[in-house]
This record gives C-alpha cells, sequence and structure tokens, in this order.
C-alpha cells in the first residue's frame, strides 16, 4: 500500500481564504475587525520565522497584526505588563506569546497572565477546562488543526482507536481530549510506555509528537492506518551538501507510507495548520468578545 498524502499546505490555504470571508462579515455586518497580538522575546531564528508568517497571515486575512519584538533579556516583570495593556487593549481580541520563553521567564506566569478571553493559544488553565467540558472558546492550535485533518481525511472519527505518542500541554494533552469528543479509543503513549510498537501496531490513528526525529518505524504503522505526524525536526543532510539540514518528522515517512492508508509529511503537513488555526481562533475569540456565536466551521 502506498499512503495518500495529506496537504496541510492546501487544506490550510482553504481554511485561511474560509476565515478571510469570516473577517469580512464580522467587518460588514457589526463593525468588527479581529485583532491579534504576537509577542516574541528573543531572537531564536525558528520563532522568529514562525512570527513572522504569523503576522503576515493576519494582514492576509484581513486582520489586524500587532507585531511585539521584545529583547532576549526583557524582565518578566516588564513582559507580563505588556501582557496585562494587551488584555486591556479593546482592539485586540487575540494576544499569543511564541514559545519558548527565555529561560529567565517563567512560561506558566506567562500564560496566567493572558485573559483566558483573548488567549488564541489555548493555553490558560480556564480554557483548557472548557475544552475538556466542551465549552465554546478557541481551541489549541496545532491538535484542533490535527482534528480537521482527520476529520476531512476520515469522516466521522467515532470508535476509532487512536494512539498518540507524547503527552504534552501544546499537542498530547489537547489532543487527547479533542479525540474523545469525537468519540474516539484514546491511548496516549510517552516516553516511559512499555512495549510502545505493539500499542502503536494496534491504532487506526496514529498521532506522532514526540520531538524525536523519524522514531515511529513503518513497520509500527496498521495497514491501512492514518498518521499525522506533529513532528517537526532539522537533522544533518550530507547528500544536500556540507552542513545543509532538512526537516523530519517524528515518524520514517518512507517506511509508515508503504504502510498506511494516509499520512501527512514534514513539511507541508501539520505545520501550516497550525498557523490557520491560531487565525480561526481569533475569530472565536473576536466573536466572542462581542457577544456572537464563533461560526462552527473553525472550531472544534
Ligand atoms: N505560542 C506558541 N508557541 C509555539 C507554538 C504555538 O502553537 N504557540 N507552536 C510551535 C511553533 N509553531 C508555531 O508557533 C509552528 C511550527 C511549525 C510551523 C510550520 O508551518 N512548519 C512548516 C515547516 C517550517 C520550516 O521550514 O521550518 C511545516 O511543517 O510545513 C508553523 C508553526 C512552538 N511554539
Amino acid at each position: 500500500m502506498t499512503a495518500k498524502i495529506i496537504d496541510g499546505k492546501a487544506f490550510a490555504e482553504n481554511l485561511r481564504s474560509r476565515i478571510a470571508g469570516h473577517v469580512e462579515r464580522l467587518k460588514a455586518e457589526h463593525g468588527i475587525t479581529p485583532g491579534l497580538a504576537v509577542v516574541i522575546v528573543g531572537e531564536d531564528p525558528a520563532s522568529q520565522v514562525y512570527v513572522s508568517s504569523k503576522a503576515k497571515q493576519t494582514a492576509e486575512v484581513g486582520m489586524n497584526s500587532y507585531k511585539h519584538e521584545l529583547p532576549a533579556d526583557i524582565s518578566e516583570a516588564d513582559l507580563l505588563a505588556l501582557i496585562h495593556r494587551l488584555n486591556a487593549d479593546p482592539a485586540v481580541h487575540g494576544i499569543l506569546v511564541q514559545m519558548p520563553v527565555p529561560r529567565h521567564i517563567d512560561p506558566n506566569k506567562v500564560i496566567e497572565a493572558i485573559d483566558p478571553a483573548k488567549d488564541v493559544d489555548c493555553f490558560t488553565p480556564a480554557n483548557v477546562g472548557k475544552v475538556q467540558i466542551g465549552l465554546p472558546g478557541p481551541v489549541s492550535c496545532t491538535p484542533l488543526g490535527c482534528l480537521m485533518l482527520l476529520r476531512d481525511e476520515l469522516g466521522s472519527l467515532e470508535g476509532r482507536h487512536a494512539v498518540i505518542i507524547g503527552r504534552s500541554n501544546l499537542v498530547g494533552k489537547p489532543m487527547m481530549q479533542l479525540l474523545l469528543r469525537d468519540n474516539c479509543t484514546v491511548t496516549v503513549a510517552h516516553s516511559r510506555t512499555r512495549n510502545l510498537a505493539d500499542i502503536v501496531r494496534q491504532a487506526d490513528i496514529v498521532v506522532a509528537a514526540v520531538g524525536r526525529p523519524q522514531m515511529v518505524k513503518g513497520d509500527w504503522i496498521k495497514p491501512g492506518a492514518t498518521v499525522i505526524d506533529v513532528g517537526i525536526n532539522r537533522v544533518p543532510a550530507p547528500e544536500k551538501g556540507e552542513g545543509k539540514t532538512r526537516l523530519v518528522g517524528d515518524v520514517d515517512y518512507a517506511a509508515a507510507a508503504e504502510q498506511a492508508a494516509a499520512i501527512t509529511p514534514v513539511p507541508g503537513g501539520v505545520g501550516p495548520m497550525t498557523i490557520a488555526c491560531l487565525l480561526a481562533n481569533t475569530i472565536t475569540t473576536a466573536s466572542l468578545i462581542n457577544g456572537l456565536t464563533p461560526p462552527d466551521d473553525l472550531t472544534a
């Protein structure tokens, strides 16, 4: 079997054009221009690329984009003061602080400072709880992107056995909640799981979010399974020249594609969905802040 490639880049483009339509409607019918503030601390090159893409795509769908670039040695107190100003700014409907933040800053304090009504990453305890009990609000971006791709590929997820590899707050745990809400049977595996290969072999759906290049082997994949690879790992690529690198996922793509019915590539799979879902969440928070029902095609 050679798997169908799930094209996250194309899906994200289509999602962004639907988001642009919702922005138009909010402007025309309610006089609301959604605004997203993105905060970056320091000069991590990958974070800078992600933040620039976020700001660019925010403007492209017609929203207001506010980018705050802070020096790596900014104090925690000054960062929190900026967040409080953004919380109070009525033009801002979404606030995102790019992770990771430098070591002298406590990420939990940063997250707790964000008004849950504007928490487009869905990192605050209030919004994590809302996802758990199914209340309206933003949904963690990467898991929401994975869910949209899975529903598009498989239709109903009901009764399917999903194995998530990784238990992070960013991906593994919210992914578990979303798949449970869609009536999957969910197993969350992690670095201490015994017999991981045997567990993955039982999965109809594999979500790999472990952060280890090509850890999931082809013979772990049940024939016909759907594989969602969340990993983005940069590895040496001597075949491209000295000092060159390439991106790989957490799954051994070529081998897994021989077994799976469908698989996301890296790059071009889940990654582009993360930013598109951030924009979707900004529509959700802008709607809720203004007492409107968020569009149901943008959420879980
Ligand atoms: N506050 C947040 N911080 C971080 C998040 C997040 O959701 N919120 N996620 C990641 C980084 N991230 C978004 O911020 C992100 C990662 C990757 C991609 C992406 O499109 N990747 C491309 C490849 C890009 C490349 O060439 O390097 C792909 O997979 O095709 C988008 C967003 C950590 N921090």
